[in-house]
């Protein structure tokens, strides 16, 4: 049995869709648009693509988006400066601090700063704490993400056993908080995790988010289960070039699973679609308090 690929990429461009929509009723109400304020800071070519392609992404739903690069170096004082102006700036509704952040600036301090109003990302932990509630806040994008390819594949969640491995923060702990909510029962894996592959074989959803290529096999994965495959892995493609991969064994796990997401192509589009569908969900929440 060949499972089913959950095409991320063309998912993505319907929650964009859903987006443009409420851009607009956005903008008829308030006369501007929902305005996203990115920080970048370092001169790192990943974050500086994934930063430049969010700027861009928000710029194509009719929202304004723009980005800010601080140097390397730049002092702890003057990024919380920054975060501080945008918090009291009236036209800003979403403010994404990218991850990672250079040594020497603590992160937590940095993203604690970031108005819990204005957190699209969802990491503040007042917003961490509001989903962990069961009450509505802003919730992290990447676990939004799955949960709409999870809907896509059809899986049915109440009672289903969902295995997430990985217990970040960003991913993990977030992702099982959304799944728990549907009335799944879930496990979370990680590091210190025994036997891992017996405790994914139990799963008939499986999340990874772990970030190691090849993590998980073929034979971790129950026959018939939905594959979520959160991981970024850029690898060694044998021909002098690189590839991104994800977790899962891709052709493994897709011998015996119902349905797989790829990557890329998968997760990781859904994550901006979902900092969009964030940022228009803060500004919209904000102007109705006012
Ligand atoms: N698609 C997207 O949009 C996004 C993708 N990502 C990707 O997802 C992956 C995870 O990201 P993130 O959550 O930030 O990563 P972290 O490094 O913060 O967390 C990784 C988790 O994996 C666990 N882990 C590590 N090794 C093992 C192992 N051998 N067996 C089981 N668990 C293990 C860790 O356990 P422990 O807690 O014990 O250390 C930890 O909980 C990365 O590849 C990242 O690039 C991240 C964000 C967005
Ligand atoms: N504050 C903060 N918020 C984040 O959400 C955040 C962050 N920092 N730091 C880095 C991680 C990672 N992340 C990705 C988002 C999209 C893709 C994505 O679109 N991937 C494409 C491929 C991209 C490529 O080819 O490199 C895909 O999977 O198809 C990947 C990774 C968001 N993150």
């Amino acid at each position: 049995m060949a499972a089913r690929i959950l095409d991320g990429k063309a998912l993505a461009e319907t929650v964009r869709a859903e987006v443009r929509v409420s851009v607009d009723a956005f903008k008829a109400k308030y006369g501007r648009a929902p305005g996203l304020e990115v920080i970048l800071v370092g001169d790192d070519p990943a974050s500086q693509v994934y930063t430049r392609n969010k700027e861009k992404a928000s710029n194509e739903v009719g929202m304004r988006g723009r980005l800010h690069v601080l140097p390397a170096a730049t002092p702890e004082d003057e990024v919380l400066a920054l975060v501080q102006r945008l918090n009291a700036d009236e036209a800003t509704d979403g403010i994404l601090v990218q991850l990672p952040l250079p040594k020497g600036l603590r992160e937590q301090r940095i993203l604690d700063a970031v108005s819990p109003a204005k957190d699209v990302d969802g990491f503040h932990p007042i917003n961490a704490g509001l989903l962990a509630s069961g009450r509505p806040g802003l919730v992290p994008c990447t676990p939004r993400g799955c949960m709409r390819l999870l809907a896509l594949a059809g899986a049915t969640l109440k009672g289903a056993r969902a295995v997430v491995v990985g217990r970040s923060n960003i991913v993990g702990k977030p992702v099982a908080q959304l799944l728990l909510a549907e009335h799944a029962t879930v496990t979370i894996a990680h590091s210190r995790t025994e036997d891992l592959a017996a405790v994914c074989r139990e799963a008939d959803i499986l999340v990874a988010a772990v970030g190691k290529a090849d993590l998980i096999r073929g034979d971790f994965v129950k026959p018939g289960a939905i594959v979520i495959d959160v991981g970024m892995n850029r690898i060694d493609a044998g021909n002098g070039k690189t590839k991104l991969v994800g977790d899962v064994t891709f052709a493994e796990a897709a011998e015996v699973a119902s349905a797989i997401t790829p990557v890329p192509g998968g997760v990781g589009p859904m994550t901006i679609a979902y900092l969009l569908e964030n940022t228009v969900t803060a500004a919209t929440a904000r102007m109705e308090k006012r």
